[in-house]
């Protein structure tokens, strides 16, 4: 036997907003024009501090990222922060003006190279009337990587930063940093076992200070800091692997051991002999395949500081 099935009968959207509490506005006395309205964080007084930073974090924003590797440029997502110091007789900010110029930015397809960003900050540091400006992005970069026997491809990537800071008389600071993923064998475990020897994931993170004259049509430092990641370690990370493919990065695993702390020496020598790279700090986190915990090992070194 059918059913017979009753259809509800719902009240219009205006009468069930009120049933679940919405109320006609109340009456208004403050006003609705700009120029009307108190500016508070425009207000000037002895505010006891100077603040280092303040701004807006956590602003996703659609970006293109140029990149020497395939795909030449690639449309992804960053995560802004921007900043600016303020004196200790302002109340605020005007947060508004660091999303506004976002805006303008994406209008003309915001693409994060390091000639863009410059330009960016020292804007928005005219913008916000303040003597400095500062933003970081951090996205991730997508390369394409070739099994090494097959030549199967497919798609690794990398979290990618950069940081660029502009004082009106200082001039700017600009820092770029990779997190890359590799394979590393433990030189220990190979010496001591009759066969075999344990391996991780290994994560290095790499932070660097360009030099001013740092000339990004030439070199992409995504490229550069990931080759100093990748051929330091006992083997690459890869998309695809066929048997061949696999058989090949097992043998030089075993054949190039690494301890956590011989990953952050050897980063450091390659960025060392990069005359772009000013300072750099290198970190290696290795995920222990025979612990819970994780090993890990820096440096950080500043090459303007040498005799
Ligand atoms: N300074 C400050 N603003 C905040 C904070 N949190 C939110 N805001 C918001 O920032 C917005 C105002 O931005 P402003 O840039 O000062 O706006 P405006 O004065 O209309 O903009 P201009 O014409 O560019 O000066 C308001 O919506 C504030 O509520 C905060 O902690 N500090």
């Amino acid at each position: 036997m059918n059913e017979i099935k009753t259809k509800k009968q719902l009240p219009s959207k205006e009468e069930r907003h009120k049933l679940f509490g919405s109320v006609e506005p109340g009456p208004r006395t403050k006003p609705e024009e700009k120029s009307k309205m108190p500016d508070l964080q425009n207000t000037k007084k002895d505010f006891l501090f100077e603040l280092d930073a303040v701004g807006v974090q956590n602003v996703k924003h659609p970006i293109v990222v140029p990149s020497t590797l395939n795909p030449k440029e690639q449309s992804t997502i960053g995560n802004f922060y921007f900043a600016s110091t303020i004196s200790q007789d302002s109340k605020g900010t005007n947060m508004s003006r660091f999303t506004e110029q976002l805006n303008v930015y994406h209008a003309n397809g915001f693409k994060v190279d390091i000639k863009t960003l410059k330009q960016f900050v020292k804007e928005l540091q005219g913008r916000l009337k303040q003597k400095d400006a500062e933003l970081s992005v951090e996205f991730p970069w997508f390369f394409e990587r070739e099994a090494p026997y097959t030549g199967k491809s497919g798609m690794n990537h990398a979290e990618a930063w950069i940081k660029v800071n502009y004082h009106h008389e200082n001039g700017y600071d600009v820092k770029v940093g990779l997190k890359g993923k590799i394979t590393t064998l433990c030189p220990c475990s190979k010496e001591i076992s009759e066969y075999s020897a344990h391996n991780q994931r290994g994560n290095v993170i790499i932070e660097v200070t360009l030099d001013p004259d740092y000339d990004e049509t030439n070199i992409d430092w995504k490229e550069v800091l990931l080759e100093a990641t990748e051929s330091n370690a006992s083997a690459r990370i890869h998309p695809v692997l066929k048997r061949p493919d696999e058989k090949m990065v097992t043998e030089q695993a075993y054949e190039n051991p690494r301890f956590v702390e011989d990953m952050v020496r050897l980063v450091s020598s390659d960025l060392y002999e990069l005359d772009f790279v000013k300072q750099f700090h290198v970190k290696c986190v290795n995920e222990e395949s025979i612990h819970l915990h994780d090993a890990i090992a820096s440096i950080t070194y500043d090459k303007r500081k040498e005799k």
